[in-house]
């Protein structure tokens, strides 16, 4: 049976067929390649081990969910990215799925002229493709799930990022997934908490699998932060980064929400040194 993933991905895929016959893989090639240099993504979230000394946040907008409906109207991404940047947002994810998250590439486009920090494109990728479009349009870094791609694709789409600058942020949810991202030499490595399949959302995976992903990668905890109890759980059960959606999008203060998780995740990083 066909899972909620499977349909996102082959919705991905039918949108990507329509963009290609208005923008060729040639033209977008040369577009990345005039594009300004990617920003370093992997040091805005910690760098090396010796380094991570605080709780980075992922501030993402998202528009829509599968799981939740509408979240939010976002009449101005520009203006939500700059006040996620103000409140110290490392990175900033840019959901640009259309038909289940409701975003764009134009919504990519408009954060990126109006902040300096990293931005994650936030999509489904299930081809080269979207990794060329997404630095075209300014992404520093790109997203890749492990569940949707086979070991080869997961290689030579890590190797195609780097190539062109991007960091990756290699989402998991199983032990295995995990096994199959450090054999993939992944530096950033996201347990998500939602499956992807069932779009249950069980808090307790991270803390089962933060602990099998080596020291040297950078380990974000994805979905479910609805306050700082969640933060803290996550910070400490071994979390890097945590990518926060819904929670920033319906919240009236974001840049508050951002300065008050960042400071919930350094107490709980504190206590567990
Ligand atoms: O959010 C969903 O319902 C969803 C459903 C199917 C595939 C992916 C989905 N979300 C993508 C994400 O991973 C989240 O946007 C992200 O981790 C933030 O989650 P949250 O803070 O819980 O909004």
């Amino acid at each position: 049976m066909a899972t909620v993933l499977d349909d996102i991905n082959a919705g991905v895929r039918e949108d990507m067929e329509a963009r290609k016959r208005l923008v060729s893989l040639a033209e977008l090639k040369e577009r990345a390649l005039a594009a300004a240099p990617a920003r370093d993504a992997w040091a805005a979230l910690g760098g090396p081990a010796a380094l991570r000394d605080e709780l980075k946040v992922i501030a993402e907008i998202k528009r829509r969910s599968p799981s939740k409906g509408d979240l939010a109207t976002i009449v101005d991404p520009a203006s939500l990215a700059v006040q996620y940047a103000d409140g110290g947002a490392a990175v900033i994810s840019v959901l640009t799925e259309k038909r289940r998250f409701n975003g764009s590439l134009a919504d990519l486009d408009a954060v990126r002229a109006s902040v300096d920090v990293p931005l994650l494109r936030k999509d489904f990728t299930v081809d080269e493709y979207q990794i060329w479009e997404a630095r075209a349009h300014g992404a520093d870094l790109i997203l890749l799930i492990v569940a949707s791609l086979s070991d080869s694709e997961l290689r030579d789409f890590s190797a195609l990022s780097r190539e062109l600058g991007m960091n990756v942020l290699v989402e998991t949810h199983t032990e295995e997934e995990i096994a199959r991202a450090v054999a993939a030499e992944a530096r950033i490595i996201g347990v998500n908490v939602r499956n992807l399949k069932t779009l249950d959302v069980d808090r307790s995976v991270f803390a089962s699998l933060a602990g099998l992903i080596p020291a040297e990668a950078l380990v974000v905890a994805e979905s479910g932060v609805r306050g700082v109890d969640d933060v803290s759980h996550y910070a400490a059960s071994g979390a890097n980064a945590i990518l926060v959606g819904e929670a920033l999008v319906s919240d009236s203060t974001p840049r508050e929400r951002i300065a008050e998780f960042t400071a919930a995740g350094a107490a709980a990083i504190a206590a567990r040194a």
